[in-house]
């Protein structure tokens, strides 16, 4: 299986675990906002590391995002197979069209 599908998978059974065992575990037990939260600081992080870091702390930095988006998704009971078909439906439209699409909507 996929790297992401596997680490989404992983997530949704750590999500019960007791806190003190698992990282994902004491996420969820701190709520969505600090989930939330902790990806608005992993993104700054990796913007960080996009500007002034080497190619290593930007893929460190981008693994971290990744992992906090998919426990924020499992949070919201949101599943990476619905964003990767929001990804498919856009494939092969314009950008463009879809940036005046969503100033329509
Ligand atoms: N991929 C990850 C992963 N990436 C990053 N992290 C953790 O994310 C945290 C982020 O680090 P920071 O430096 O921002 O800060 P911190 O001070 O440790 O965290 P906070 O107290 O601020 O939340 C670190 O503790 C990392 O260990 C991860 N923790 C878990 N996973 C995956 O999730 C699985 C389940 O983990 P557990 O829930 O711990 O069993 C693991 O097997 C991995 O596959």
């Amino acid at each position: 299986m996929d790297t992401l599908p596997r680490l989404e998978q992983t997530i949704a059974a750590r999500r019960g675990a007791a806190p003190g065992t698992s990282y994902v575990a004491s996420l969820h037990a701190r709520g969505l906002p600090a989930i939330a939260q902790k990806v608005g600081e992993e993104a700054t992080e990796a913007v960080i590391a996009a500007l002034t870091g080497s190619r290593e702390a930007v893929v460190g930095e981008a693994a971290d995002l990744l992992f906090h988006l998919l426990v924020m998704l499992g949070a919201r009971d949101v599943s990476l197979a619905h964003v990767m078909a929001e990804l498919d439906r856009r494939e092969g439209t314009s950008g463009i069209a879809e940036k005046a699409a969503r100033k329509d909507a």
